[in-house]
């Protein structure tokens, strides 16, 4: 596997923090920033292209930075051999003097006899369908074009595309092929999600300094195509200070969650390696339990042992002889009752990792949940071993003590939640929860009540995002129809347990889960159709997917 480098994902207010930063603190010069972006999209266009020579390329350049970029991508293209038509929005006029100049660069262009430069105006002010027209008449000569460049809104969108930003988005149909500059044009920045209708498809983006959160989430990744990110200078300390900024996040390259597996502790003996205990199951769900233990067999943890129902129990010793079960009589309800709690700390206190939760049948009645709120509040109390608390061990933090049990433990504890345990965890901390766009992003979430509750927190979704009891997050790179799948939450929380038993560091275990669990969906889904995917297929290819670290 390639070990392409970890990629840092900034929010549309960090960016401009930087980019603001960089020019009045640092005294990097705007010119020089657009002029730097400029050539790193020229040199993709063209590596992309292979010769530029006789190939014809629409720009679309907008009344912001963004169409600057265009601008001045418009002139380097032109200068390595295309023919260039350049249709541009009249509020380039009065924009930035950046903007401005390479508006009036592309002027001072002289005729050639080779190549063929035109300057578009689309004056903003006047009827939208005489321009269409207009525009329209003026390409006619040039027959279509190989490519597009969206040029037109970048990191300054707000809201739905409003005209003729929607009406000269529509050109880029025309070309053969489509690339962005920043962002697709229309897709909110910070989201991903797209606003009203209309706005660009690219099949490929390049984005400045680095990637944005719609490049990874919303309807981003089906709408940038490859994202290459263009180093255009900013400096390093002003770049970390943005990647401080909360909602600011990472993702992982293969190399970095190579390093992460690495620091586990291949001890030779079984015990050396590290215990994994799994408390999971009831007489209704012996399943999760089976999926959960197997899966931290699987990723490598020396010795799995569990603790479940005499029924739950006896289905997994039929299917794992390998796992020490210690079975419990069940309560009324089916369940684990409360009082397991203390055997089961007499009996794991010396695991390296626990986890709580899958299966455990809390939703059943209030006498079960009683019972597993007891069982879950005793463990968080009084193991000192990390904890991992998946599914129905979540759903029994259902109360203020009980989260804040979870703050002041000693041990690590890691937290699975999907959106909707995520929002009951949220609700039951009784604390106030900012509810404007700007804080309700997975990255932002994830990372502040990830330091709120001193946990690391996994949140499930598409992509999954992952922070730390220090606020480091990290974002998943990509989202697979495999995972949906029924068990698949407890293969997760099963290989984040049995890798925290190896010695890794709780973060570093959930993000290298998070990967594994994606890299064995990738490998199901590369010889079946993705739907089909069971969470027993994840647990076969896990062996694989940790091979090729
Ligand atoms: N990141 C960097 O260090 C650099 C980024 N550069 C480029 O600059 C743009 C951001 O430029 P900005 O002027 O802030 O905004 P935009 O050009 O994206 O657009 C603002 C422009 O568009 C109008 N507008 C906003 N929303 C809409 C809408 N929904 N419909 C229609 N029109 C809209 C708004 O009124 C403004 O006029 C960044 O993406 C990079 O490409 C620098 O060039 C290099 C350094
Ligand atoms: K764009």
């Amino acid at each position: 596997m390639q070990s392409h480098p970890d990629r840092i994902i900034l929010s549309a207010d960090a960016m401009r923090r930087a980019d603001r930063r960089t020019i009045d603190e640092f005294g990097l010069a705007s010119f020089t920033l657009m002029e730097t972006a400029a050539r790193g999209v020229a040199d993709e266009i063209e590596r992309r292209m292979a010769d530029l020579a006789e190939r014809a390329v629409l720009v679309l350049a907008g009344p912001g930075n963004n169409g600057g970029d265009g601008l001045a991508v418009a002139r380097l293209l032109f200068q390595r051999g295309a023919d260039v038509f350049v249709l541009y929005h009249s509020g380039a006029e009065g924009a930035s003097a950046e903007t401005q100049l390479n508006l009036e660069l592309l002027r001072r262009i002289p005729e050639s006899e080779e190549r063929m430069l035109t300057l578009h105006r689309w004056d903003a002010a006047a009827d939208l369908q005489t321009q269409i027209d207009t525009a329209r008449g003026a390409m006619a000569p040039w027959g279509p074009f190989d490519l597009a460049v969206d040029a037109l809104l970048g990191i300054g969108v707000t809201g739905a595309l409003r005209e003729p930003i929607a009406s000269m988005a529509e050109f880029a149909l025309s070309a053969r092929s489509i690339a962005a500059i920043d962002v697709p044009t229309g897709l909110d920045t910070d989201t991903g999600e797209r606003q009203g209708a209309g706005g660009m498809h690219a099949d490929f983006t390049v984005t400045m300094a680095a990637t944005k959160p719609c490049h990874w989430f919303g309807a981003g990744p089906k709408s940038c195509g490859d994202v290459t990110v263009v180093d255009i200078g900013l400096p390093a300390h002003l770049m970390e200070a943005a990647m401080q900024e909360p909602g600011s996040a990472r993702v992982a390259g293969a190399a970095t969650v190579a390093r992460f597996l690495r620091s586990a502790s291949r001890g030779e003996h079984k015990f050396a390696v590290g215990q994994a205990a799994v408390v999971a199951g009831s007489n209704r769900y012996s399943g999760a339990l089976i999926l959960a233990s197997k899966a931290a067999a699987r990723v490598g943890a020396g010795y799995v042992v569990c603790a479940s129902t005499e029924r739950a129990a006896a289905a997994l010793d039929a299917q794992l002889p390998e796992v020490v079960a210690l079975s419990f009589r069940a309560t009324e309800s089916g369940t684990l009752p409360a009082a397991a709690a203390a055997p089961i700390l007499a009996e794991f206190g010396s695991c390296r990792a626990c986890l709580v939760g899958p299966g455990l049948g809390y939703a059943k009645d209030d006498g079960a949940r009683d019972e597993i709120r007891g069982l879950v509040g005793q463990l968080v109390r009084e193991m000192q071993a990390p904890l991992v608390i998946d599914a129905d061990g979540l759903n029994a933090l259902d109360r203020p003590e009980a989260l804040r049990a979870v703050l002041e433990r000693q041990g690590a504890t890691v937290l699975t939640p999907h959106p909707g345990e995520f929002g009951r965890l949220v609700e039951a901390s009784g604390q106030r929860v900012p509810t404007d766009p700007a804080h309700d992003r997975p990255t932002w979430l994830a990372s502040t009540w990830a330091r709120r509750f001193g946990v690391v927190l996994v949140l499930k979704g598409s992509p999954t995002v992952i922070a730390g009891p220090d606020g480091t997050t990290f974002v998943a790179p990509d989202t697979s129809r495999a995972l949906a799948t029924a068990g698949s939450g407890d293969v997760l929380a099963g290989m984040i347990t049995g890798l925290i038993a190896q010695g890794l560091d709780p973060l570093e275990a959930a993000v290298a889960a998070v990967h594994l669990g994606l890299d064995a969906a990738t490998d199901y889904a590369a010889e079946h159709s993705a739907a089909s995917c069971q969470a027993t297929d994840l647990i076969e290819r896990i062996a694989t997917a940790l091979h090729r670290y």
